[in-house]
């Protein structure tokens, strides 16, 4: 299963209702949502009232990642908003397993984000928690930056540790993700793909962007 998820981080903000239109009728599964709060990562972008907004004019999942400071505080209000997906930072959680579990109560699917140098053992006591976990392959903060290849060994041992536990659990990678960069990466067990500028960036446009990851992954 391969799943692709253009994050409109990309995107051109003063049309961004048309840019999440181009992903879904270009063939996105997801839909991105990259919210930064200037101190988690040195970069600010998309509140609440942006994800309501967009929420009107596409009825694909939304997968809101949260690369803030205390998301505890806002995670009511981007459910609200309209979030399917909501991933929250484990470097930003003091209390983890409480806010995965918040997020389920929500009845959203809940997910871990981890930083490129974030061990996988911050989740060997939450896997009952988890819907996903997002791998970082770049560090966070900005579209455009090149694949960290230590991301697909990562990649492979989380597809093992959630395979040992018997549990479905999604792995969502984000960052430099190209045609050039998923087909190991989806060998190594990821099956959902985040990617901004391959996507809004491609001169071929959004749909063949699309198509382009999509047969990448599967080469
Ligand atoms: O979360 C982030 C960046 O922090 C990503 O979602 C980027 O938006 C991915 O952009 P590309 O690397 O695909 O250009």
């Amino acid at each position: 299963m391969v799943m692709i998820a253009p994050s409109i981080l990309s995107a051109d903000f003063a049309a961004l209702g048309e840019g999440v239109r181009q992903a879904a009728d270009g063939g996105a599964d997801w839909i991105h949502v990259d919210v930064m709060d200037g101190h988690f990562v040195p970069n600010l972008t998309i509140g609440p009232p942006v994800v309501a907004a967009i929420r009107k004019v596409c009825a694909l999942p939304f997968d809101v990642h949260l690369m803030i400071e205390t998301p505890d505080k806002y995670i009511e209000a981007f459910a609200a908003a309209g979030a399917d997906w909501i991933s929250v930072h484990a470097e930003a959680c003091t209390h983890l397993q409480r806010t995965l579990a918040h997020i389920r109560d929500l009845g959203k699917k809940a997910g871990v984000a981890l930083n490129p140098h974030t061990p996988l053992c911050v989740l060997e006591n939450i896997l009952d928690d988890l819907d996903y976990v997002l791998l970082m392959s770049v560090n966070p903060g900005f579209g455009g930056q090149s694949y960290i290849p230590a991301n697909t060994p990562k990649t492979a041992r989380l597809r093992r540790m959630i395979e040992q536990s018997g549990r479905e659990i999604l792995i969502q990678v984000d960052g430099g993700v190209s045609p050039a960069t998923i087909g190991p990466v989806a060998a190594a067990g990821a099956s959902v793909f985040v990617a901004g500028s391959a996507i809004y960036g491609d001169k071929d446009g959004v749909a063949a962007a699309i198509a382009k990851l999509r047969a990448a992954a599967t080469a």
